[in-house]
């Protein structure tokens, strides 16, 4: 796959075997494909087509038994584990299915945390915390725990989480699938709005036809490879 410059991830050749033998199984075949800087995708497929293989692959989770994966311009399978953890932590947002909130503590409090493990300067987790509430549309429900925000407004502190640092790229592993549909509209309202506003790249995995028909691109994986880019 050709690098361009717009392009904020790349992945050559991308084979993923899972075990040893006769037993091993090969998920992803060759997977190649160039994702732009500042678009909102999805990638499609059965259930075990391979989606979250590619997403663990894609956010240096894991690595791809061959080929290769350029993020802004580095080889991820050239950096040691601390320099791709380091790259995860201050480039990348990570949201799964699961919400995984801390149940005492409140949207900005689960918000704050995160950034304080990771070693946010603790003079700007305030305003990064508060920024990014108010960028999902929580501002006023911030102080409000888990179990007193319905289950949009629980993934979408868990978005505000992945977002808080902002990163350049945002993955996310069947964000709306524990959603109604209507609520899941609403997750892809704020990841446009995220795309639009502050340029931000999204990958995301998903079942949801209609989810599909709001994003830029759908890449369909088939038989451990992409079949239709459209
Ligand atoms: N660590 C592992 N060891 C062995 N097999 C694995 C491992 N991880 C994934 N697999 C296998 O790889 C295949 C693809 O799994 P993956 O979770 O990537 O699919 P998926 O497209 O995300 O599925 P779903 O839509 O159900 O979430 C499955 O057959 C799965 O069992």
């Amino acid at each position: 796959m050709t690098l361009a410059e717009s392009d904020i991830i790349v992945a050559s050749g991308i084979k993923r075997t899972f075990g040893k033998g006769s037993g091993s199984v090969h998920v992803l075949k060759g997977v190649d494909l160039a994702i732009p800087s500042g678009s909102l995708v999805a990638f499609k497929g059965r259930s075990g087509s391979g989606k979250t293989t590619l997403i663990n692959l894609l956010s240096a989770l894991d690595r791809p038994t061959e080929g290769t994966i350029t993020f802004e311009g580095r080889e991820l399978s050239g950096l040691s584990n601390k320099e791709r953890d380091n790259v995860r932590r201050t480039r990348m947002g990570l949201i799964f299915q699961s919400f995984a909130l801390i149940p005492l503590m409140s949207a900005y409090e689960n918000v704050e945390f995160i950034l304080r493990v990771s070693g946010f300067p603790a003079a700007d987790r305030k305003l990064a915390a508060t920024t990014a509430l108010e960028q999902v549309g929580l501002g006023p429900r911030m102080n409000h725990r888990p179990f007193e925000l319905s289950g949009g407004e629980q993934q979408r502190t868990a978005i505000a989480r992945a977002i808080a640092h902002k990163p350049s790229l945002l993955l996310a592993d069947e964000p709306t699938a524990e959603l109604d549909s209507k609520t899941g509209l609403q997750i892809m309202k704020v990841f446009r709005n995220l795309v639009e506003s502050s340029g931000m790249t999204i990958i995301m995995t998903t079942h949801d036809p209609a989810i599909m028909e709001i994003v830029d691109h759908v890449y369909e994986l088939e038989d451990g490879q992409i079949v239709v880019p459209s």
